[in-house]
């Protein structure tokens, strides 16, 4: 992929370099490289950084995807493939501006920066460090930064995002016996890794959502009635909620109660086991190492270092009270920080004007559930806003089978980056 973009921008006349970023921590795998660019150097022009990520979530046909994830088909007014939403599509986006601009013989309204990277998906290892180490250097005289990486919050309303949950993600292994085991010989006999691991998880998070780890809510910033004030606004609806998840799973009964949830609230999700016996039919094992993986999304004003504190020290506990002869190892994956900015300021305007002059509606100003480690990074590095401007919808699948993005939101969502990066050129930076 990094390849793959590089010859398609250097093709279309930027400057692009592949940084190196040696190997993934602890392992001997080579940590694919950041595509750095720019794209035109006019002094009277501004500088627009843009981000994007070319790495995904893994995908199997197996998952139960109705295609190969990894073919892009398009079906019924819809690109369908793994990345189509998140993040390659929108990656490609950026690189349809500059051709469009091109075919059309219009002039380019700024100096594009260009960052795309491919460890996104597991916590961007390596780029915080890019970031710094290259803020007067590569990144020198930015002026605003625009980032294509999330989603509107349901299928019909743009909207422009000024906030995102930060994300810790665990493995808790449990292992006990140098095999698995006959279950029929030794079940009873032995402390069973899975049955304890279970124990652990479920004193985590009830199943109603509640966080069960002391600490942790007690570092959530409360609700102030202005800040309430601002969900009646917003166009979401249970039945978006609905259409989305398949489902009507809901833990909540109203928007605001659920949207809350999703943005100013911090959740605890169980991934998978990694070791459990996971295949069809009826294995009668006892798994003797088994790795449970969760994560917390955080919030405003939860720190990754806080948390795992209350993390490590009530798992501890948690495990001493069990008494068990299994022994237990508790990993912090990776870790990245939640951001929270205002959309008062001229690179939020230039985008609203974007998205009415494509969309011919007015954007909600809205706050987003997932993650994107690097966004507070640029922030407090280059102290110049960021910008959140989505180009898929809230039901694409992202991270699920069958992840898709609609023509109309892929060709609408170049026009809308495309007219943004104009409006940026020209809007009163006051
Ligand atoms: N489109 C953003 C996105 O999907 N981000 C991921 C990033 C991540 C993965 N692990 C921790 N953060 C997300 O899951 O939110
Ligand atoms: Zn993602
Ligand atoms: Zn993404």
């Amino acid at each position: 992929m990094a390849h793959f973009i590089k010859n398609e921008l250097t093709a279309l006349g930027a400057e692009i370099e592949l940084r190196d970023l040696g190997k993934q921590e602890g392992t001997d795998v080579d940590l694919p490289p950041i595509v750095l660019g720019r794209y035109g150097s006019d002094p009277k022009k501004r500088k627009i950084l843009v981000y994007g990520h070319y790495d995904v979530q893994p995908a199997l046909v197996e998952d139960g995807w109705d295609t190969e994830p990894f073919k892009l088909i398009q079906k019924d007014g819809k690109l369908i493939g793994r990345g189509s939403t998140d993040d390659k599509g929108p990656v490609m986006g950026w690189i349809n501006c500059i051709q469009a601009h091109q075919k059309a013989g219009i002039e380019f309204p700024v100096n594009l920066v260009i960052c795309f990277e491919g460890m996104e998906e597991y916590g961007s290892d390596g780029l915080d460090d890019l970031i710094r180490t290259e803020k007067d250097k590569f990144f020198k005289g930015v002026d605003a930064t625009c980032i294509c990486d999330n989603y509107w919050l349901g299928t019909s309303h743009p909207v422009l995002t000024y906030g995102i949950r930060g994300c810790s993600y665990y493995a808790v292994t449990v292992s006990g016996p140098s095999a698995d085991l006959h279950s029929g010989i030794f079940g009873g006999m032995v402390s069973e890794p899975l049955i304890d691991l279970t124990h652990v998880f479920s004193k985590l998070v009830s199943p109603k959502g509640k966080i069960l780890i002391p600490g942790v809510m007690d570092m959530v910033v409360p609700l102030t009635p202005e800040e309430e004030e601002l969900y009646d606004d917003i166009k979401y609806s249970m039945d978006d909620l609905y259409a989305a998840t398949g489902s009507k799973t809901n833990l909540f009964d109203t928007e605001k109660e659920s949207l809350m949830a999703r943005w100013r609230y911090p959740t605890v999700s169980f991934h998978g086991v990694e070791g459990a016996f996971s295949a069809p039919g009826a294995k009668t094992v006892i798994p003797a190492k088994v790795s449970g993986k969760f994560s917390i999304r955080t919030v405003p004003n939860i720190t990754p270092r806080k948390l795992d504190d209350c993390v490590t020290e009530y798992i501890n506990k948690v495990w001493e009270e069990l008494g068990s002869k299994n022994k237990l190892e508790i990993k912090l994956l990776h870790d990245g920080m939640w951001w929270l900015s205002s959309p008062n300021h001229w690179n939020f305007e230039a985008a609203k004007k974007a998205t009415k002059a494509v969309w011919k509606v007015d954007p909600d100003m809205t706050r987003e559930g997932g993650s994107i480690p690097v966004t507070l990074t640029f922030e407090e590095e280059l102290k110049k806003n960021v910008l959140l401007l989505p180009m898929g919808r809230g039901d694409d699948g992202a991270h699920s089978i069958n992840e898709k993005l609609d023509l109309i939101n892929y060709i609408n969502g170049i026009k809308t980056l495309s007219a943004y990066l104009h409006y940026a050129a020209v809007e009163p930076m006051a």
